[in-house]
């Protein structure tokens, strides 16, 4: 787990000439979960698009499989690269056509799906769960339902590096813990996880690696136990954390002054 697969350096950027991310710095390493907590609008999702290439830097670089993302064109780059965004438009589409949408950089002139893009297409639909509502339209969802599908069409683009921006939003308890052993799977199957999760418990379980951003800058990446430790998610976010060693579980509480 040494090789970097993607590298910001002393990034900025914003929406607009608002600058809302300053001076981020950041290697991930090949084959990690690395997960990315902060405050509501710190700029976590807004990290994830510079990535993801969805907006211009104001300085810096970024560097995916050693190659600055600029030179990359549009099918290079979404056969290295998915992204699960945080609001998405929902069109009138059968939840296995947007799955087949995660093919679309594999297709050829003619656009039409070749045995492998099915083949890929009912794999990701069979690993989220949706393989059973695969004729249904998207808007007769439910939001956790539409969820599974939009992970099985990130699924389905077959790419080295996955960015999941809050994946357990929308689902209940249960389905969260399914689609986190799902992170887990796919990434014991080589992919490079980069997510965003509120929830923090779940990130000191499923992470190798966090993030911890603040006011658009990033103040730290570390280990789970040792990040937990070092007390700073407890003054970052005004909680306590505690950890249940029988269950093996950690949890917050508000902090009590
Ligand atoms: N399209 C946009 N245009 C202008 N400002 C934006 C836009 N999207 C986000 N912002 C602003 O950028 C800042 C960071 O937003 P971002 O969504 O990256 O935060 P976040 O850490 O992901 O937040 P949350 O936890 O609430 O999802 C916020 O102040 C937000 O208002």
């Amino acid at each position: 787990m040494t090789e970097s697969v993607l590298t910001f350096s002393n990034i900025a950027t914003g929406y607009g000439s608002k600058k809302i991310l300053e001076d981020i710095s950041l290697n991930v390493k090949r084959g990690e979960i690395l997960t990315l907590v902060g405050p509501n609008g710190c700029g976590k999702s807004t990290l994830l698009k510079a990535a993801a290439r969805q907006l211009p830097l104001m300085a810096g670089e970024i560097m995916l499989f050693g190659r600055k993302l600029d030179d990359f064109s549009q099918k290079e780059m979404a056969k290295q690269a998915a992204l699960l965004p945080q609001s998405r438009s929902i069109p009138g589409i059968p939840v296995e056509q947007l799955v087949l949408h995660g093919r679309f950089p594999y297709l050829g002139l003619s656009r039409r799906p070749g045995k492998e893009d099915k083949e890929k297409v009912a794999e990701a639909m069979e690993l989220a769960g949706v393989a059973d509502m695969r004729h249904r339209d998207l808007r007769s969802l439910s939001g956790g339902e539409r969820q599974k599908a939009y992970l099985a069409m990130v699924i389905a683009q077959d790419t080295d590096l996955i960015f999941l921006d809050e994946p357990t939003t929308y689902l209940d308890i249960g389905k969260q813990f399914e689609i986190l052993e799902l992170i887990r799977r796919l990434n014991r199957e080589s992919k490079t996880i980069v997510m965003v999760l509120h929830d923090l418990a779940h990130a000191l379980t499923y992470s190798h690696r966090i993030a911890v951003m603040e006011k658009g800058r990033l103040l730290a990446v570390q280990q789970p136990e040792e990040l937990f430790q070092s007390g700073l998610l407890n003054d970052v976010f005004g909680v306590e954390g505690h950890w249940a060693a029988e269950e093996k579980t950690y949890y917050f509480t508000p902090h009590h002054k």
